[in-house]
């Protein structure tokens, strides 16, 4: 019997949006980000998460052509992030949102308008005026939140086929955010745009993602479809009958976390087969999972078949 999903296949045999092999960066203070390899398929929305310094920003400096690896290589649709062609497919808004303070917003959506010749100045102009954000107004007279509509119409207006962007809703409203986000899937639903995002907000992420990529410390720690992570866990509840924080029965097993509270205890597992002994098992939630993975950080890495790439096809 198979072990891939219709999706899956179609994963593992369409084209990459990112391909990154054995990529590290490493600054003065040390590595920032270390041997990741993995692969985000084309048309995936992909949530990237991770403790505070993990690498993220790193990560998609990387992929948008700011920051030089120091080890590996990444691919854009197959190409080098700094090709005409990477380029053209990409855009990025970042975490401070750069825009010209003394630019008009309608000045602003021009400049996109003349230095993108896919330019699509509808999408740009509804995102602006969905905010009731005035065309007039200097974009340094904004608030920080209506800044980020304005960056975010200038980077949708672009069309790109890869749309990476870096914590874009941690200084919006939660109405804001829920409508910007809705304008995101939608566009990306009918365009087939790849989205990789970083975010703390585990709970925006699991309303919006099928995609994840979790690093920690600068190495990948979980990449893959959603479903499928999750799916090769168990949540078990059990009565605590031995002395170590981690039931002898459960030692076959991929033990990620496990808790003693009084005479219960619950463990995250990733199955290796039948498990022994008598427990009550669900299917985690997406946030039980991440925060039991950030939370061990001795946990083998999880990579779904579908985020898997071959070393050897790097020098290709
Ligand atoms: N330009 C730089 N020069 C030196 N060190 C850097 C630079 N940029 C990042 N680092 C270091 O690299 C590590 C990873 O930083 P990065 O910004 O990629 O993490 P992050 O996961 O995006 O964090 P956060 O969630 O806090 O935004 C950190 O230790 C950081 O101090």
């Amino acid at each position: 019997m198979s072990t891939y999903t219709d999706d899956e296949r179609l994963d593992a045999t369409g084209e990459s949006a990112i391909e990154a092999y054995g990529l590290g960066k490493r600054y003065r203070r040390g590595w920032a980000l270390k041997d990741c390899s993995f692969r985000l398929p084309a048309g995936r929305v992909c949530g990237l998460v991770g403790p505070n310094g993990a690498g993220k920003t790193t990560l998609m400096g990387t992929a948008v052509n700011l920051v030089r690896p120091t080890a590996g290589t990444v691919r854009i649709f197959g190409a080098e992030p700094g090709s005409a062609e990477a380029k053209r497919r990409t855009a990025f808004l970042a975490q401070d949102k750069p825009l010209f303070r003394r630019f008009t917003v309608a000045e602003t959506l021009r400049m996109g308008r003349e230095l993108n010749p896919h330019w699509d100045q509808r999408i740009a102009e509804q995102i602006v005026r969905s905010g009731d954000v005035p065309l007039g107004a200097r974009v340094g007279s904004l608030s920080g939140g209506q800044r980020t509509r304005v960056a975010f119409a200038l980077a949708f207006g672009r069309r790109p086929d890869l749309f990476v962007l870096d914590e874009p809703m941690s200084d919006l409203d939660p109405l804001v955010r829920r409508e910007l986000m809705s304008v995101l899937m939608a566009e990306a639903a009918e365009h087939g745009t790849t989205v990789l995002m970083s975010s703390h907000q585990l709970a925006d992420l699991e309303s919006i993602c099928d995609y994840l990529l979790v690093i920690a410390g600068g190495g990948v720690r979980m990449a893959g479809d959603v479903d499928e992570l999750l799916t090769a866990h168990a949540l078990l509840t059990g009565a605590h009958t031995g002395d170590g924080v981690v039931p002898r029965e459960l030692a076959a097993h991929t033990v990620v976390e496990s808790r003693v509270n009084g005479r219960q205890v619950t463990a995250l597992i990733r199955p290796d087969g039948p498990v022994a002994g008598a427990w009550q098992a669900e299917i985690p939630s997406l946030e039980e999972v991440l925060l039991a993975y950030l939370r061990s950080p001795g946990t083998p890495p999880l990579i779904s078949p579908s985020a898997h790439v071959d070393p050897k096809a790097a020098a290709a």
